[in-house]
């Protein structure tokens, strides 16, 4: 099995330290430890409700926000000291946002914004850049006189196939999917979706697709990683985790996905919010909305623990 990424151990605090006038400023951990790996070629879920940390661990692996501690190893290459050096991840990695309008710059046209990365990280000449662009903007079914144009004439689906192009200009090996359909109208997301899947197949990418939402994750992943309040609590093959979850969390997050057909009135409603980052409990984070919870859960974190050789849950009492 080859790995296109590895992060181990990975944590993220803001704040800390003193104000200007002398005061503590509180430290929130918005991932805490988290350790995953996504094997080549294919997509690894990222499930959590809001606030659980997946854009925080998002900008990690992209290399735009720096790490507290812990190690992103991409293609086998260690860049845990590189964030920031964006020749050293947008060769690698790349990131597509939730937004696409807003992601692209309104005052560049979108041949400006297609030869940035072919500039920076390429080097690439005038007549090398025309033809990727050409090849680009046909990946993603756009027509070439869109390339004068600006970010505001387009439509969302539009806005993200350019965006997609974006990101694909540098030839990475992985894309990171942030929520990449969750701002598009539902009749274009499974366009947008179709158009990712089959990318993926003809340029082999790895996917990490980030997204609050399980239906939509349960329809695209091949491993899934599901995220509550900075960590991992439950990882493995998808088929597993949807079929027989083993964290309560998953489960519930199961439960209280609207999936077509399903009748509203039995849809379970994730209604107890996220503990205070500013008041993390010390046992199990989960356990003032659990219904298994036990006085093991409010004293003590459980460590992550294997169930079989490809699926993995923290829980005390696991189902
Ligand atoms: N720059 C920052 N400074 C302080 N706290 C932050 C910062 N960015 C994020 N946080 C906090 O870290 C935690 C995780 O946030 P993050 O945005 O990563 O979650 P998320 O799962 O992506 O949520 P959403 O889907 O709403 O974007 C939250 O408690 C958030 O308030």
């Amino acid at each position: 099995m080859t790995l296109a990424l590895e992060v181990r151990n990975l944590r993220k605090t803001f704040g800390g330290g003193r104000t200007l006038t002398g005061r503590p400023r509180p430290e929130i951990h918005a991932v805490r430890d988290v350790s995953l790996s996504a094997r080549k070629g294919e997509t690894l879920g990222i499930v959590g409700e809001s606030g659980c940390g997946k854009s925080t661990l998002a900008r990690m692996l992209v290399g735009l926000l720096k790490q507290t501690k812990g190690e992103i190893v991409i293609e086998g290459k260690n860049l845990s000291d590189q964030v920031g050096d964006p020749a050293a991840f947008g060769r690698l990695i790349q990131y597509v946002f939730q937004d696409p309008i807003s992601s692209l710059n309104p005052r560049k046209t979108i041949r400006e914004i297609l030869e940035a990365p072919l500039i920076h990280l390429l080097g690439m000449d005038e007549s090398a850049r025309k033809a990727r662009i050409t090849e680009l903007f046909d990946a993603v079914n756009l027509r070439d006189e869109f390339l004068t144009r600006y970010p505001h004439e387009f439509s969302g689906g539009q806005a993200q196939r350019i965006g997609i192009a974006r990101a694909l200009a540098a030839s990475p090996r992985i894309l990171v999917l942030d929520e990449p359909v969750s701002a598009l109208d539902v009749s274009v997301q499974a366009q947008v979706l179709n158009l990712l899947a089959d990318l993926r197949k003809a340029m082999d990418l790895t996917y990490l697709f980030i997204s609050h939402d399980l239906a939509v994750v349960e329809a695209v992943s091949d491993s899934v990683a599901v995220l509550y309040f900075g960590r991992v609590v439950e990882v493995g093959r998808a088929e597993s985790i949807f079929s027989a979850p083993r964290h309560p969390y998953t489960s519930l997050l199961a439960r209280s996905a609207p999936i077509v057909g399903r009748d509203l009135a039995r849809t379970e409603s994730l209604a107890v919010e996220l503990p205070d980052p500013l008041r993390p409990p010390s046992g199990c984070a989960f356990a003032a909305r659990c219904p298994s919870a036990t006085m093991v859960c409010r004293d003590k974190a459980p460590a992550i623990e294997a169930f079989s050789q490809d699926h993995e849950a923290a829980c005390h009492h696991p189902l």
